[in-house]
C-alpha cells in the first residue's frame, strides 16, 4: 500500500486549540488539524510552516511534536507529524477549509474528526491535562 507523510499544525491560543473542517476531497466535511502533505527534500517542520501559510494566512512555529501516528485508510497508509504550534503573525482566513472552531480541551471530543485523529486528539487531551498539574 502507498504511505503518505503528512504534517499536521495543533495550534494553540488562549488556552484553545483549532479544528478545522475539510472543505473538499474524499474527507469532506471530516474535522482534522490543519496542514498537508510533505514535499520531497523538505523538513517536517518547514512543511507544516508552508502548509498553513497557505490553508490559513498565518505564520506558526511549531514548537513540540506531539505524536506521529500511523493509520491504515482502505487506500492508502498515513504517517502524520502533528506538532503543537504557536501563532507568530497573522489573522486567520480560511483560504481551503469551510469552518474552523477553537475548542477547549474539554471540548476536544466535540468535533467528528478524521479517522486518523482520533488519536491525536485524545494524546492531546492527556497531554494539556499533565500540563495543568
Ligand atoms: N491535513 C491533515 N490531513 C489529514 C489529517 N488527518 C488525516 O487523516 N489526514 C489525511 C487526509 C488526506 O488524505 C491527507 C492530507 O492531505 P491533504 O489533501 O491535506 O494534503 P495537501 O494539502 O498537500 O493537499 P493536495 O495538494 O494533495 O490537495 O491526510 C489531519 O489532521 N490533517
Amino acid at each position: 500500500m502507498k504511505t503518505i507523510e503528512v504534517v499536521a499544525a495543533i495550534i494553540h491560543h488562549d488556552g484553545k486549540i483549532l479544528a478545522t473542517q475539510r472543505g473538499y476531497g474524499e474527507f469532506k466535511d471530516g474535522w482534522e488539524f490543519p496542514g498537508g502533505k510533505m514535499e520531497p527534500g523538505e523538513t517536517a517542520e518547514d512543511a507544516i510552516i508552508r502548509e498553513i501559510k497557505e490553508e490559513l494566512e498565518v505564520e506558526i512555529k511549531p514548537e513540540k511534536l506531539l505524536v506521529t501516528v500511523d493509520y491504515d485508510y482502505p487506500k492508502f497508509h498515513l504517517t502524520m507529524h502533528c506538532f503543537i504550534s504557536s501563532i507568530v503573525s497573522g489573522h486567520i482566513l480560511l483560504t481551503e477549509h469551510e469552518a474552523a472552531k477553537w475548542l477547549l480541551p474539554s471540548e476536544l471530543e466535540t468535533v467528528d474528526w478524521l479517522p486518523a485523529d482520533v488519536e491525536v486528539a485524545e494524546k492531546l487531551k492527556e497531554y494539556l491535562a499533565g500540563k495543568n498539574h
